[in-house]
């Protein structure tokens, strides 16, 4: 088994005790001894401001850091864990610090490392959601889980969610079970339990609909030993609520936790800190908190997370002491005014005053552009420009604000022989063949995963039709076994058909106690059974391999082999089947690249390995070989570029169409262009298209309200539209003309993954106003049904108030809601 990095912390403690220089005055350990101690004081504080340099010195009481972006917060957090070690006030395995990415973690710890040397390889950084699978891998029992429970990702558990409205019959073209699980998801986060939620009074269908799937939604997790990604945080909060001695641990262990981007917390992952800290009822002093935010980058209220944790700080952890920082060192002069600017336009917003006295730097272009392909040769003319005065590659960055406006910026700058690197997009573990594969690894690690071992069941085809998946399914809620096991039961029975003993296969590779007896499976046809039998056999072999110790890589070879999969893409004339075998030969990359880093590691630690790939850490796996970053602006937080182009400025791009109706969604959307523009260090770039292609159909779209919000002292604009073109771009009104035809998507369709950062959600489908006026019913994709109690407005900028139930009213623009009139 590979070592977990908490073994690794129990080690560095031991370490340190047979490391005393009578005990073993030579070796490695001692060096290592000798390293820590001779980590300066000094250095660690130095070229630190005066307000850093307090922060990182502080001792004794809650720590709140706040600051604009790029004035140190994340640097403090390092200095002051080096300061603890370089002081001895602390060991490296008594550090918890949680940061938002692995990228960050990685960036943390390697930034200690330089500063205090190897021991920094003891502390424990990670994001919220490692450190629980951390937590519930290791007290796994106590938490009510088998050692290998799988991990669900957002596509995996809406593919349970279907499963579950199928059962209970809720018809999930009304009410999508992507619409579902983000109301779960919700109520996860604010950790409201199943039980809890069925008890509150449901009035509107939506929230009736989840109060029903909600309760079972969890009974098939758990039948399936597995959580989904918002149980990972809830479920441990649990733990350490229940389990007085597992709490009690946690406080023994960690002395000091330090959580980076605090803004970006919800509910539970508040209150785990607070339990991480403790209150000292155990006897153990409380955890020394330090935690640093910035209220305007909080950019992930989709998820739940609240600036709440923030301003109440000083109330949730009496005494606490705030520093504030002021000074930006990221940043040219003009960038923070426009920043400043931006962030003070909202309402909701308190203003800004980032300042820097590294002058004022070059103005920020803001360039209008016919069209979003024109405006992509744009942004690849002006890097060919800048490339050839003597810029790297990897200075620039690309953002944009859904993922599919990608696509034209990926075409010109593969088109133009430019080095780019696409961080999120066209994910690679969303790909089809790669979400197959793992779950063939899945299933072979845990038989009773029923979403995965449904998802290949029939994949490639083996005959196995909705009637032979009937009976499957048939059988196991008789027997009251998982899908898997149904499965098991048939390749038991033909075995004894073949004359063979199943008992000869141990249970844990038969997926079920082969001792006893097994029902056999009734209404299977003939071929049906026999290639059962083949499936699960391969399953059982891949089992075996793992416990003989093979590495993952193999078991995924052996996998692809043997069911066909890989055979049929290489034989297929298809051009997209070569790109899907390729695809898997990256896998088998992963898999491989994991055997290096952990010789040890099994197939269970590979998939955990792989579940917890944020998108931001592609970032980690490239060098920096000179490329150009595209991203989405969320899964920027955090980053900085020296140049930065700002793509699809316009109103309904940037903001995003599905925020236009409401206030404080269109906060949000000022306080994530205000994260974009803080990212740039020297020069910054803001373009917008005249005319931009969203799902097949052209549109015009005004400039974005941000860029009116710009000082024109800080801006040179260069605007290519014709003098037409911008007389059209500039009237609202004339956008709905031109969308009269538009496609109008299925419900399905809209509203794609609010649970991932980057928010693939393609924009809303401008398209013919919805006539409604007071009194009628709507159906809205999001808030489900409700009834209009006011209208006003007109031509495009008509608006509705609608009623949704649970005392929201919400105001929204009809030329952007999803909503039909019922
Ligand atoms: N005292 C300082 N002297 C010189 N450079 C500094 C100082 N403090 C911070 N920096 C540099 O300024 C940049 C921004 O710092 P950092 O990333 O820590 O800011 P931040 O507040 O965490 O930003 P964000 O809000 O975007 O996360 C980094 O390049 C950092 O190295
Ligand atoms: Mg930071």
């Amino acid at each position: 088994m590979t070592t977990s990095p908490f073994d690794a912390l129990i080690a560095a403690t031991t370490t340190r005790r047979s490391a005393l220089p009578h005990e073993a005055p030579l070796g490695g350990a001692w060096q290592e001894q000798a390293t820590v101690g001779g980590a300066d004081v000094e250095s660690v504080v130095a070229g630190l401001n005066e307000r850093q340099r307090e922060a990182v010195e502080h001792r004794g009481t809650p720590l709140l850091v706040t600051a604009g972006a790029g004035s140190g917060k994340t640097r403090v957090l390092t200095r002051r864990i080096a300061h603890l070690l370089a002081t001895g006030d602390a060991r490296a395995s008594e550090i918890l610090a949680i940061t938002f990415t692995n990228k960050a973690a990685a960036e943390m710890r390697e930034r200690v490392h330089a500063l205090v040397g190897p021991e920094a390889r003891f502390m424990q950084v990670s994001t919220f959601h490692s450190l629980c699978v951390r937590i519930l891998r290791e007290h796994h029992e106590a938490a009510g889980l088998r050692s290998t429970f799988s991990i669900y990702d957002a596509a995996d558990s809406a593919r349970l969610m279907k499963m579950v409205a199928d059962e209970v019959g809720i018809d999930t073209k009304r009410t999508s079970e992507r619409v579902l699980c983000n109301r779960v998801s919700d109520l996860k986060n604010e950790l409201v339990g199943p039980a809890e939620y069925a008890e509150r009074f449901h009035r509107d269908p939506v929230a009736k609909a989840v109060a029903e799937v909600y309760p079972l939604y969890q009974r098939r997790l758990a039948d399936a030993h597995a959580v989904d990604f918002d149980d990972l945080i809830m479920t441990t909060v649990m733990l350490l609520r229940d389990n007085a001695a597992v709490a009690e641990h946690f406080h023994r262990r960690f002395r000091h936790i330090l959580v980076d981007e605090y803004q970006d917390t919800n509910h539970a992952q508040y209150v785990l800190v607070t339990q991480l800290v403790g209150n000292g009822r155990d006897g153990v002093d409380p955890g020394q908190l330090t935690v640093v935010g910035d209220s305007d980058q909080s950019i992930y209220a989709f998820r739940g997370a609240t600036i709440r944790n923030i301003e109440q700080f000083g109330d949730d952890f009496p005494g606490a002491r705030e520093v504030i920082l002021d000074q930006n060192y990221r940043s040219t002069q003009n960038i923070l005014s426009a920043a400043n600017a931006v962030i003070g336009s909202g309402q909701g917003q308190r203003s800004k005053n980032l300042w820097t006295d590294q002058g004022s730097g070059d103005k920020i272009v803001v360039n209008a552009c016919p069209s979003d392909r024109a405006e992509a040769q744009f942004v690849g003319r002006e890097i060919e420009t800048l490339h050839k005065q003597g810029r790297a590659w990897s200075d620039f960055a690309i953002f944009f604000r859904t993922n599919a406006q990608s696509r034209l910026l990926e075409e010109m700058l593969m088109g133009a022989g430019m080095p780019y690197r696409l961080i999120g997009g066209t994910k690679f573990y969303e790909r089809k063949e790669i979400k197959d594969a793992i779950a063939y690894l899945r299933a072979a690690s845990n038989p009773d995963d029923t979403v995965n071992m449904r998802r290949i069941v029939n994949e490639p085809r083996r005959g196995i039709g909705p009637r032979a998946l009937g009976s499957l399914l048939a059988h196991a809620d008789t027997y009251g076994v998982s899908f898997g096991v149904a499965i098991a039961h048939v390749w038991a029975a033909v075995a004894r058909e073949l004359g063979q003993d199943p008992a000869s296969t141990p249970g844990e590779l038969a997926g079920f106690d082969t001792a006893q007896p097994s029902p056999d499976v009734v209404g299977l046809g003939k071929a049906a059974r026999a290639n059962l039998h083949a499936f699960w056999q391969i399953l059982i072999d891949a089992r075996a391999a793992d416990a003989a110790g093979r590495p993952p890589a193999e078991i995924l070879d052996s996998l692809m082999d043997a069911t066909g999969y890989l055979g049929l893409l290489q034989a297929s004339d298809d051009p997209q089947d070569g790109v899907r075998a390729e695809n898997l030969a990256e896998l088998h990359a992963v898999a491989e690249d994991f055997a290096i880093a952990e010789p040890d590691g099994r197939l269970a630690d590979f998939l955990e390995r792989i579940s917890l790939v944020a998108d931001a850490d592609q970032l980690a796996d490239v060098d920096d070989g000179g490329q150009i970053t595209l991203m989405t602006i969320h899964t920027a937080k955090g980053l900085e570029f020296p140049v930065v182009f700002v793509t699809g400025m316009e109103d309904g791009t940037f903001p995003h169409s599905r925020s236009l109706g409401s206030a404080s969604e269109l906060d949000e959307e000022r306080r994530l262009a205000y994260v974009a523009i803080t990212r740039a260090r020297e020069l910054l770039y803001l373009t917008r298209a005249g005319t931009r292609t969203q799902w097949g159909t052209p549109m015009e779209l005004p400039a974005s309200r941000f860029l009116d919000a710009l000082p024109p002292d800080v801006t040179d604009v260069r605007d290519s539209l014709t003098p037409t073109e911008r007389i059209r771009a500039a009237s609202p009104s004339y956008g709905s003309g031109a969308w009269g035809g538009g496609r109008v998507r299925s419900r399905g369709q809209r509203r794609i993954d609010r649970n991932r950062a980057g928010s693939s959600t393609p924009p809303t489908q401008p398209k013919t106003l919805v006539q409604v006026s007071r009194g009628d019913r709507v159906n809205h994709d999001t808030f489900g049904l409700g009834r209009v109690v006011e209208t006003g407005g007109s031509g495009a900028s008509t608006w509705a108030k609608v009623d949704f139930g649970d005392g929201s009213v919400k105001r929204l623009l009809l030329r952007y809601a999803p909503m039909e009139k019922l």
